[in-house]
């Protein structure tokens, strides 16, 4: 069906406050993620009202409705009437993926993705784009320091870092145990390199329990990685030399800001 002029000004009519004001979802779920609003919807167990929200946040109610209100809106919670007076709220499956520490939880990658440090490179695309020649990383011009020195002197960065990447860790790492678990036979001891807080490991050694893990990532990353029976933590640089096992396991993600076009990478070998 063709589209006419006076159809598509309409639309962009619509359209271009998604531009203007599309920062909001976000300001309003990380709001969510940051005063713990799923943990305490899910936990409540049955129609929440908002003035027992409030309490439980200890905020006032008509500010906490206004955020309720995107976050119906946007199908995050779900609002029904508990009576003829009031309603009530619950969770939905994406609440549930705001719950902090979750089976499926993306809580920590929502706080990483748009922490100051990692929105601040954002800041900068045009610049970026204009620019010829630069070969420092985004993340780097933004902030002073390449994304694992900024981390090794940013604990607190570095904890968000890895519990953030612990979060599609426990996703992917399901799907592989699950879906490819022929790839593990034969394995007997297994290094992740760049395993960060070994939370892919751990997951690995528990669906396979006959392997030996080695989580193997940067000194300052294995120093404060928990420690777990049956994997050894080991701290070096991947470009100079990895432990010797029968097998590696790497998985990346490209959001680092890095100089990489490349998409994620998940190799077994
Ligand atoms: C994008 S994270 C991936 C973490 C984890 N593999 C996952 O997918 O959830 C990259 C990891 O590589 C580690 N890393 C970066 N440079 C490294 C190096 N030269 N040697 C070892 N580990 C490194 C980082 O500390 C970080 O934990």
């Amino acid at each position: 069906m063709e589209v006419t002029i006076k159809e598509e000004e309409a639309r962009a009519e619509v359209e271009i406050w998604n531009y203007v004001l599309g920062y909001v979802k976000i300001a309003v779920v990380k709001c969510a993620v940051e005063l713990g609003i799923s943990d305490v919807i899910e936990n409540y167990g049955s129609l929440m009202p908002l003035s027992e929200l409030a309490t439980a946040l200890q905020c006032e109610p008509s500010r906490l409705h206004r955020i309720m209100r995107i976050m119906v809106h946007y199908r995050i919670f779900k609002q029904e009437p508990i009576n003829q007076y009031t309603v009530g709220f619950s969770s939905t499956p994406l609440s549930r993926r705001l719950i902090k520490g979750g089976e499926k939880s993306m809580a920590a990658f929502i706080l990483l993705m748009y922490s100051p440090t990692c929105l601040a490179p954002w800041h900068c695309l045009s610049a970026r784009v204009l620019e010829t020649g630069n070969n420092i990383s985004p993340f780097e011009v933004a902030n002073g320091k390449d994304i694992w020195s900024y981390a090794e002197a940013n604990h607190d960065f570095s904890e968000l870092f890895n519990n953030a990447m612990g979060c599609d860790a426990r996703l992917t790492v399901q799907a592989t145990t699950e879906g490819c678990p022929e790839v593990f036979d034969g394995v007997e001891s297994l290094v992740d390199v760049g395993g960060g807080n070994r939370t892919a490991l751990s997951l690995l050694v528990k669906a396979f329990p006959w392997i030996r893990g080695i989580n193997f990532d940067l000194p300052h990353v294995v120093t404060v990685a928990p420690k777990f029976d049956s994997i050894e933590n080991v701290g070096g640089d991947m470009f100079m030399s990895i432990p010797n096992v029968d097998a590696a396991f790497l998985m990346l993600k490209s959001i680092e800001g890095q100089n990489s076009d490349k998409g994620k990478e998940k190799v077994i070998e």
